[in-house]
């Protein structure tokens, strides 16, 4: 299950004549000490892949991203990275994995305002390149197509980021979620508003019911698939993801059947992992076929544009999906004053990661009031 697979593929493209490449598909699991560390791999290879892309306006690259406190040090770095001249976002276009549904966008925890609070607002992507589910659409499932859609005409998602729920969860693919799913609306796991009432002030009641998310489909699409797990409370979800078979209940371990996932741990998430597990991983990592030589071959892989966007037909009358609007809705502008905050005082802890008694969480903590230290991989990383 975890060996290194060789696959030859053959491809139609005729760059420099070569119509065979022979390409390792491997599921890489990187162990880092802590959610730091972890970050900081993670942050690099993004950059690494989008820098490896070459993106231009009419061949971007399609990142799709994730919410919770997991990821918020990479975009952290990611946020440095940029303001160091280091990289560009003016040709990525992104794709959120989820939104709640009946929040206001402009709420503090709506996942429109944690994107531009950590994110949009500091770096130079351009607002119609930002594709947010709209949680207060007139017409929830138009909205969810309309998604897809657009994904589609992009040709796809290039390299999707995600977290991983506490119960297994991807995006807001709860236990039981269909592996064949696409962008839809969901009821929450009586976990997962559990989990998330600590962003709204402890209180269950406060914690939307329904939300909107991409699907494992459209996940398991995407032509990479990065997962950033840390803290022992993602133990079980990691143990159960990589060991254990496919399985509806744990959405995670859907990967297993992805040419390219890349799942990056702490040590505290790797603690129900048997012992040689680890230390199989590790010694894939050590024998030098490190995770950023392996992934996808991104330059060699066709594209398939969908020319035209899939009308939908909307209360309103008939609409076609489009991308964002160019103007940024006013209720955004909220978010966009974050970045004076952010400015002042960085990414201090938010309400989120404060009030979580957690180790992962403790370990966010820390690392947001730390100067960010790259570790020996990101050091030795040569960017593309
Ligand atoms: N919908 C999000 C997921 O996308 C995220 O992966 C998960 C874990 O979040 P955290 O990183 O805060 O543990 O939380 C929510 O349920």
């Amino acid at each position: 299950m975890y060996a290194l697979m060789t696959l030859t593929i053959s491809t139609s493209l005729s760059e420099k004549s070569e119509l065979t490449r022979v390409v390792t598909l491997s599921r890489r699991v990187i162990i880092r000490e802590d959610p730091q560390a972890v970050s900081v791999y993670i942050a690099e290879y993004i950059v690494s892949r989008i820098k490896a892309f070459k993106p231009t306006e009419t061949q971007p690259f399609v990142l799709g991203l994730p919410t919770g406190s997991s990821p918020e040090i990479i975009y952290k770095i990611l946020v440095q990275r940029h303001r160091a001249g280091e990289i560009s976002f003016k040709n990525v276009v992104t794709f959120n994995m989820d939104e709640y549904v009946g929040l206001p966008r402009d709420h503090p925890e709506s996942y429109h305002s944690f994107m531009y609070k950590h994110f949009f607002s500091h770096v130079d992507i351009p607002p119609q390149n930002i594709n947010i589910l709209d949680g207060n659409a007139p017409d929830l499932a138009a909205e969810c197509a309309s998604f897809d859609a657009r994904i589609a005409r992009y040709g796809g998602i290039e390299l999707f980021l995600g977290g991983v729920g506490p119960d297994g969860h991807i995006a807001f693919n709860e236990p039981g979620s269909s592996l064949a799913s696409r962008t839809r609306v969901k009821t929450l796991a009586y976990d997962t508003i559990i989990a998330n009432s600590r962003f709204f002030d402890n209180d269950v009641n406060k914690v939307p019911r329904m939300a909107m998310t991409v699907g494992i489909q459209t996940i398991m699409d995407a032509r990479e698939v990065v997962i950033v797990a840390t803290g022992a409370h993602k133990a079980f979800a990691v143990q159960k993801g990589l060991e254990d078979g496919v399985n509806h209940m744990w959405t995670l371990s859907a990967l297993q059947l992805h040419p390219h996932p890349l799942i990056v741990c702490d040590k505290d998430a790797t603690l129900e992992l048997k012992v040689k597990t680890v230390r199989y991983f590790e010694s894939i990592e050590q024998a030098g076929t490190d995770a950023r030589t392996q992934g996808p071959p991104l330059v060699y892989r066709p594209r398939t544009y969908v020319p035209a966007p899939l009308p939908v037909k909307k209360a309103s009358g008939l609409t076609t999906p489009d991308r964002t609007p160019v103007k940024v809705p006013k209720d955004l502008r909220i978010n966009t004053e974050l970045h004076r905050a952010m400015e002042e005082d960085e990414l201090t802890p938010d309400s989120m990661s404060s009030r979580m008694v957690d180790s992962a969480i403790g370990g966010l903590d820390g690392a947001l009031k730390n100067d960010l230290i790259f570790d020996r991989m990101g050091a030795r990383m040569t960017t593309l």
